[in-house]
């Protein structure tokens, strides 16, 4: 029976087309500037997200924690908010590292902060007793809030609020190209207003390695020299670049395809007795359902129970369990997987 992997878009393996420009990447060693395709994809990106600069990193944690330590100085606060990646799976890079306090602010059901919640979270430095707040992070689209995407506008109130206050906004766009699909917006009406913005080639965007950070000539200047502090300063990585230059060609347009097989999903598993999800809430590529503890059994019981059946999930809250589509899932998979899961539900009520 082949195992159907919903447990992220972080599965996703480069296509035919990336392995082919991969394999002719131009090369050179990128601390000395001077990788071409590097650059390439760097200029490529800033100007697509309406920043003046970009910086090829490892991951979308690199890149977090990278804003982080480039943003703040140690003892400062970074307001973000309840359910925020940089939360609730960094490893606490941002404390350890970086020496901020996070501050948390409430997300609404789409992963939205409010500008108000922001404004009230503000602190007033000049008491001696009291961190400075420096800066705010955003997420869009939101991992743990069901793929939830913020409009401009949402991303402008809270901007304005963070500078008024004097503070930057960092953007953990680690999914920014699924938000804009789904609002059929530029990807840039989404990114130009932060001071910063990462986004991930290696999920849904199907890239084997890689986010790149976006942001101005100075802050990429600063970030940089941080990279290399954490070791994240490559040499020949054109190779991972010339991916992501494919990516950005070919990569965004299909992933309405995965926002319209996780409605799909939801709509299946919404007929599931003991699963609960709205499929109506659904606007991306993330579908998180709740499990009825009483009338199917613990959530991390029924993740072991799937993974036997064939279907690949993660754990996302207490009783919630969360299923990502990307390229590798097909509407025949999404319809099978449903089949499965209603199975291994029968079986352990
Ligand atoms: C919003 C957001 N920001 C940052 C990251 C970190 O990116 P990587 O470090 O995995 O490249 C992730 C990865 N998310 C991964 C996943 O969704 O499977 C896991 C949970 O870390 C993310 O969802």
């Amino acid at each position: 029976m082949a195992v159907i992997d919903l447990r992220s878009d972080t599965v996703t393996h480069p296509t035919d087309e990336m392995r082919r420009a991969m394999a002719e990447a131009e090369v050179g060693d990128d601390v000395f500037g001077e990788d071409p395709s590097i650059n390439a994809l760097q200029e490529r990106a800033a100007e697509l997200l309406g920043q003046e600069a970009g910086l090829l990193t490892a991951s979308g944690t690199m890149s977090n924690l990278i804003a982080a330590l480039t943003w703040c100085s140690r003892g400062d606060e970074m307001i973000m908010g309840q359910e925020a990646h940089m939360f609730w799976n960094e490893s606490a890079g941002s404390s350890a590292l970086a020496g901020a306090q996070i501050r948390l602010v409430p997300n609404d059901d789409n992963g939205r902060i409010a500008a108000g919640d922001v404004a009230a979270a503000i602190r007033d430095a000049s008491n001696i007793h009291v961190p400075a707040s420096t800066l705010v992070c955003l997420e869009n689209t939101h991992n743990r809030c069901s793929g939830g995407v913020m409009t401009p506008q949402d991303t402008r109130e809270v901007v304005d609020v963070a500078h008024a206050a004097g503070a930057a906004v960092h953007l953990d766009g680690a999914r920014i190209f699924n938000a804009a699909v789904a609002l059929e917006v530029p990807v840039a009406e989404l990114t130009k207003d932060v001071d910063d913005v990462s986004f991930c080639l290696s999920k849904a965007l199907s890239c084997p390695v890689g986010s790149v950070l976006c942001g101005s000539e100075e802050f990429i200047t600063r970030a940089r020299k941080w990279r290399k502090m954490v070791g994240g300063g490559m040499r020949q990585a054109g190779v991972l670049a010339a991916a992501g230059l494919v990516a950005l060609d070919s990569m965004v347009e299909r992933l309405a395809d995965d926002h319209a097989n996780a409605r799909r999903l939801a709509a299946g598993l919404a007929d599931v007795d003991g699963l609960t999800v709205d499929p109506d809430s659904i606007h991306t590529n993330i579908v998180i359902f709740e499990v009825d503890r009483e009338a199917v059994g613990d959530a991390r019981e029924v993740i072991a129970a799937l993974r036997e059946d064939g279907v690949l999930v993660s754990h996302s809250r207490e009783q919630s369990l969360r299923m990502v589509t990307h390229r590798h899932i097909s509407s025949a998979d999404v319809d099978e997987a449903v089949a499965r899961v209603n199975g291994t539900v029968r079986r352990l009520a």
